[in-house]
């Protein structure tokens, strides 16, 4: 542990009032466990304090934070923090981000000269006055500030930072003009001060004439002059009426820009559902989890759907400076909040290499959430069966088979937990993701008991389903197993476990592969993506085996996972160095039959 840096954030923790427990305690390891801390790899420093939302009072203690000197995010989003910006900030020379909006803190903004790195300043909604130093177009890297939302007074500077994409000033008492090299940035980033317009006419200048703009000394003026002063007058007077409702609609326009900017952000979870979200309930969070996030975060942030799935709508949502959840809306719980709690326990206590840590979940009687680290490389489904044709990646067996292993090792864990006796209920392709090894990952744990039951003619989760189950919430260990084999036979055959056929006839893959393999005995079943590598058709015969055999009728039948823990992991120990010559090998794996002799499929179980 960063011993230092440990005791500057209990020294923080010790002079700010705060109203939410933070949960860190001198005992415990700053980097594992300290909720909102982040550390670098080899756990010297922290690098990462993000305290959104956490109910922190009154101005930050001196000389605490800024001993976190190798800090490079700090966000303090939506605390109660007043008093001046602290000065010794300016010790924090690594800083990235620095992200202080809706808080309390007032007087002049800070010199930004003494940051070099900044790449994201957010000090909006505050009450800071005077005016933007100059000093803030010495960040060279920035690439988004926003001031918004305070007193801010006096010009504009001349802010020439090439890579800055996102600039707000709205809502300042900022006077002057727009400089030149800020022109580019939309009406709205601006909206709100006392801004000049370009277009105004200049003042005299200092150096013209007292007499220049004085009236030549009036002459008598004859009829037709006078007329054609009327006239003009007239067309003088249209010209401004016309000016004038230009202006007028130019001005509505700003004004119907501005808040489009924020409703744009608002394409969120707040928008769906705002009236669901019960203020008094918070997001409850796992320890160890450091992420740190309020509610308010999640619904701020901005989401896209990432798919609609049997219990509800998942999103990947982006929070604030780089931090992606996955976030699932639960379409019908129907435990009661004490029931979900308890399960939602349960599930955070996992803590495996192969389970996806659940990190948080929210119960409001409307709404209910569960956050999950974020995928990058999107599910296992998406892998093998996303993106056909040209710009597809083939995934290798190596892969699948590392899969594999992760996913029987996750669910295998799974099994162990609540005395040996709790259950997935939903194991699928959809479900399972790379871990940052490579392997298998098992996601959506536990979530099939507290939801309504499915009926049958839901077709989605129905390949995956053991025979025995009628009700989604009753899923045992024996039918998390045959799952497990749906998911083996579908890496091996690259398909659906319920797909149609080119004459739309609806192919069940359990049946299908079993037909195969009963009548023909052949390596057809195999994914022809898997028969260009050499040396794995031994390996592949081993795990349709043992995928065979997860997917037997009978429950009591099927192998258990910590058995399956082990088979999975021998299919390639037991063919290591023992390799036929790549070449013999891989020519003969197109067509090759699968030897009688191998038993494939306890022969007197009919799968379904
Ligand atoms: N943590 C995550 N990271 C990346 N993608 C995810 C994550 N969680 C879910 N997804 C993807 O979002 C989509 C919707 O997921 P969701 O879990 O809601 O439905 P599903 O897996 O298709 O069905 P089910 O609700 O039965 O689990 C799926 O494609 C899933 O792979």
């Amino acid at each position: 542990d960063p011993v230092k840096d440990k005791q500057a954030l209990l020294d923080f923790l010790e002079h700010i009032n705060h109203s939410r427990s933070l949960i860190w305690s001198k005992e415990t390891s700053v980097c594992n466990s300290w909720i909102g801390v982040t550390c670098n790899s080899d756990h010297s420093r922290v690098i990462a304090l993000r305290l959104p939302g956490m109910g922190l009072r009154g101005p930050i203690p001196a000389n605490t934070l800024s001993r976190l000197s190798a800090v490079q995010i700090l966000n303090l989003r939506s605390n109660a923090i007043s008093g001046s910006f602290p000065s010794d900030f300016a010790e924090l020379k690594n800083l990235t981000i620095l992200y202080l909006p809706f808080n309390k803190f007032s007087g002049p903004l800070p010199d930004f000269s003494v940051w070099n790195n900044l790449i994201i300043v957010n000090l909006s909604n505050n009450g800071f006055n005077g005016g933007i130093p100059p000093s803030v177009s010495k960040l060279s890297r920035l690439t988004a500030l926003d001031l918004s939302n305070n007193s801010l007074s006096g010009d504009i500077p001349d802010v020439n930072i090439p890579s800055l994409q996102q600039l707000d000033l709205a809502n300042n008492n900022l006077t002057g003009i727009v400089p030149k090299s800020l022109e580019r940035f939309p009406s709205w980033a601006f909206f709100g001060n006392n801004l000049s317009s370009e277009n105004a006419i200049p003042p005299a200048l200092p150096g013209q004439p007292p007499n220049a703009q004085q009236p030549k000394k009036a002459k008598k003026l004859s009829e037709p002059a006078l007329l054609g002063i009327v006239i003009g007058g007239c067309v003088l007077l249209f010209v401004l009426v016309a000016l004038l409702m230009i202006c007028c609609h130019s001005k509505r326009q700003k004004e119907r820009e501005f808040p489009a900017k924020y409703q744009k952000k608002e394409v969120s979870l707040k928008k769906m559902a705002s009236e669901n979200y019960d203020k008094n309930n918070r997001l409850v969070f796992f320890e160890g989890c450091n992420l740190a996030f309020d509610l308010e975060d999640l619904l701020r942030a901005s989401a896209e759907v990432l798919g609609k799935g049997t219990f509800g709508v998942t999103y990947k949502a982006a929070l604030e400076e780089a931090t992606t959840v996955a976030v699932k809306r639960l379409k019908e719980v129907t435990s009661t909040k004490r029931e979900f709690e308890q399960q939602m326990e349960v599930v955070g206590r996992i803590k495996h290499e192969n389970v996806s840590a659940l990190r948080a979940y929210y119960y409001s009687k409307d709404e209910k959430l569960v956050v999950h680290d974020y995928y990058d490389l999107g599910s296992v489904s998406a892998l093998l069966h996303g993106k056909r044709g040209d710009g597809r990646t083939p995934l290798d067996w190596e892969t699948r088979l590392k899969i594999a292993i992760g996913a029987a090792r996750g669910i295998a864990h799974i099994h162990s937990q609540n005395s040996g006796k709790f259950v997935h209920g939903n194991i699928k392709a959809s479900n399972i993701f790379l871990n940052s090894e490579g392997y298998g990952c098992v996601s959506d744990i536990g979530l099939a008991a507290v939801m309504s039951p499915m009926p049958p003619p839901v077709m989605r989760a129905a390949g995956y389903r053991a025979p025995e189950v009628t009700d989604t919430r009753k899923a045992t260990q024996a039918s998390d197993v045959y799952s497990f084999g749906v998911l083996l036979l579908e890496l091996l055959t690259g398909k659906s476990p319920i797909h149609t056929t080119g004459g739309e006839e609806i192919v069940h893959l359990v049946r299908w592969v079993h037909s195969v393999v009963r009548e023909e005995w052949t390596a057809e079943v195999f994914d022809l993506e898997l028969l260009r590598y050499p040396n794995v058709e031994e390996e592949m015969v081993e795990m349709l085996q043992i995928g065979m055999n997860c997917v037997v009728r009978m429950p009591e039948q099927r192998p258990k996972m910590s058995d399956l823990v082990r088979t999975v992991e021998e299919i390639r120990r037991a063919n290591t160095g023992n390799q036929p010559s790549s070449e013999t090998k891989s020519e003969t794996s197109v067509s090759t039959p699968i030897p009688r002799g191998a038993e494939i499929g306890p022969s007197s179980s009919v799968p379904q």
